[in-house]
């Protein structure tokens, strides 16, 4: 278990393709974030030689399913701890995570409490084109439209209440992810100055 007051945590929460991933880019470089994609670190476990979690990964993926939250958990917080032991960096942007509440619930009783979340919010009819589009080049076996219809599903039913529950608890930062990358950016810029500076203070 990591102190909040020592250990920061931004949530990237938005339906698949919302940009995410890029915008972490952009935050990382700029600010010094460690980047944690929670898809990325399941994807890397379902490649790794022994791993008893192969097939079930593979098949949450293809099948847009949340993967049983011990086993992302587990990855985060050891990608965390050693970004610490090895860099002594302290600040991680989650990306993709949590995507249900039991995982909500569970990482901030067990690992550390998040700051906020940065929602990148996006319609349906602009994140089909985009995750169409990455599929030309992706090699993801969940980029084509069987598997891109049944994560909106989850995303609705399953990882939007994730959103809610921090609205509630005004701890979510909206941005809108429909604009082009560099507009995106721009908004997000102007939420982490603030933010940081308050936690700074
Ligand atoms: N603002 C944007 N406008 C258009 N395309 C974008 C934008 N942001 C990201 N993309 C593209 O859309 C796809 C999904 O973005 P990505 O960052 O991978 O999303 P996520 O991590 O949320 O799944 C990628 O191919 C990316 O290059
Ligand atoms: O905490 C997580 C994050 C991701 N996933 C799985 O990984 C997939 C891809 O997630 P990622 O964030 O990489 O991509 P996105 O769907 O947001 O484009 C999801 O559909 C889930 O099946 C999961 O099970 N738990």
């Amino acid at each position: 278990m990591f102190d909040h007051n020592d250990v920061f945590v931004i949530f990237v929460l938005g339906g698949p393709g919302s940009g995410k991933g890029t915008q972490c880019a952009n935050i990382k470089n700029d600010y010094g974030f460690v980047h944690l994609s929670a898809g990325d670190l399941l994807r890397e476990e379902q490649q790794r030689e022994g791993s008893e979690f192969k097939e079930l990964i593979q098949t949450c993926i293809r099948e847009g399913k949340i993967v049983p939250m011990e086993v992302t958990i587990a990855l985060l917080e050891k990608s965390m701890q050693e970004a610490i032991d090895t860099d002594g960096k302290k600040r991680f942007l989650v990306d993709g995570f949590p995507r249900k509440m039991d995982q909500a619930i569970k990482f901030e009783k067990m690992v550390v409490e998040s700051q906020f979340t940065l929602y990148f919010e996006c319609s349906e009819e602009t994140l089909v084109t985009r995750l169409l589009k990455r599929g030309e080049s992706s090699g993801r076996i969940d980029d084509n439209i069987e598997s891109i219809k049944k994560r909106f599903q989850t995303f609705k039913d399953t990882s939007f209440p994730v959103i809610e529950y921090y609205e509630e608890k005004s701890k979510v930062r909206k941005i809108n992810a429909e604009q082009d990358r560099e507009s995106v950016y721009i908004d997000v810029q102007k939420i982490l100055d603030i933010s940081l500076q308050r936690s700074d203070a």
